[in-house]
């Protein structure tokens, strides 16, 4: 794996991130395919909206539809016909948003949320799932404490990640495939600089950010990622997990993060909301009902391209999923574009200008 960063402006930074299914250019949003799909979408059109990179998750696919059957078909990207990057979470924060689950040292023992078996899940596990899916980017087995937990249960739960982290990069043996590591620490400043001197010590070809967009306050989400950059190399890509909305993704871009998750624009777009460069535009407002514009006339998009406003407030009034469809594109489409801005910006020395424009845009609700 290769990372450069071309260009920076204070801490936001232009990068190239190559990888073994291609390129992707950094700051980067990447759409969140759980189930080895992007919902409501085919390949086909997160080729068209320009996608880069797609993130799925371990997790599900070990247990739907299984390891094996994504062997069969010789990994993932066959599986799912995406022939671009593809980064896969470890397993680690699924996993702990399940009920009544054990866990020790060893890892994790729950039940299917499927079928209610039971199911053990650990680093050595985690990389032996993410190997066999051939994902370009992997992520270190992690333990994310939950939002209201204490001092005590966060501590416990990042020196259990520095564990996990050793264990995972010691059955990560594999050619052709990544491996990022994962600094937790919730919400205490000694915790997360304590994590992020553990997992850099370790050393992996990228670090995440975790713990965070869990529900803390947003001037904790900033805090914690100023004080975790701090102590990461200038030279490795930095993935900030479950983050987010545009207006998160530029404060997080200004501390100096690159990579981005977040299933926010494809899961308001099943709702009836849409990304415009104007701010958010609800489709179900009857305001919209008469509307012959596009959702957005700056977007060059299939659906901007061919349909109005009106004609998708009445495909979301009558329940037709091709409403979603259509949102679902126009929001991917607006994410990419969005980041291509945020990174034509940098590179002209005037983020701090489009941040503040977007971010007045963002903050005064919608259109
Ligand atoms: C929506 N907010 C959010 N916070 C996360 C933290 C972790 C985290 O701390 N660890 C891992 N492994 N994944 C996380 C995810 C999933 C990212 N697709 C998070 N999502």
């Amino acid at each position: 794996m290769e990372f450069e960063v071309k260009k920076t402006s204070g801490k936001a930074r232009v990068g190239v991130l190559k990888l073994p299914h291609g390129v992707v250019r950094t700051p980067v949003f990447m759409p969140v395919g759980t189930n080895a799909n992007v919902k409501l979408l085919t390949p086909r059109d997160l080729e068209e909206a320009g996608a880069e990179i797609v993130l799925s998750n371990t997790f599900h696919l070990m247990l739907k539809p299984g390891v094996e059957i994504i062997r069969l078909h010789g990994g993932l990207h066959k599986f799912m016909g995406w022939k671009k990057p593809i980064l896969t979470d470890s397993g680690g924060f699924q996993v702990f948003s399940l009920p009544k689950l054990k866990i020790d040292d060893e890892g994790v023992t729950f039940k299917s949320p499927i079928d209610g078996s039971k199911v053990f899940l650990s680093p050595e596990i985690s990389m032996e799932v993410q190997i066999a899916l051939g994902s370009d980017i992997c992520m270190a087995f992690d333990h994310c404490p939950p939002p209201d937990a204490d001092y005590e249960v966060v501590k416990e739960a990042t020196e259990r990640t520095y564990r996990w982290a050793l264990r995972s990069k010691e059955a990560f043996k594999t050619e052709n495939q990544v491996l990022f590591g994962i600094v937790q620490g919730g919400v205490y400043p000694d915790l997360r600089k304590k994590s992020a001197l553990q997992i850099t010590s370790i050393g992996f070809d990228g670090y995440a950010i975790g713990g965070l967009s869990i529900g803390e306050e947003r001037s904790l989400t900033l805090e914690m990622t100023e004080i975790t950059v701090e102590y990461l190399p200038e030279d490795r890509p930095r993935y900030f997990m479950g983050g987010g909305s545009p207006e998160l993704i530029l404060e997080l871009v200004d501390r100096g993060v690159d990579m981005f998750d977040s299933v926010f624009p494809t899961r308001i777009a099943r709702h009836g909301t849409a990304l415009t460069w104007k701010g958010r535009l609800n489709l179900k407002a009857s305001y919209n009902k008469r509307s012959l514009d596009p959702v957005d006339e700056q977007c060059g998009c299939y659906t901007c391209k061919n349909f109005t406003r009106s004609y998708i407030h009445h495909l979301i009034d009558r329940g037709e999923v091709l409403g979603q469809i259509l949102l679902s594109l126009h929001n991917v489409s607006f994410m990419i574009s969005f980041m291509d801005e945020v990174r034509r910006s940098i590179e002209e020395g005037t983020f701090r200008e489009f941040k503040g424009k977007m971010i007045d845009v963002y903050s005064s609700g919608g259109v």
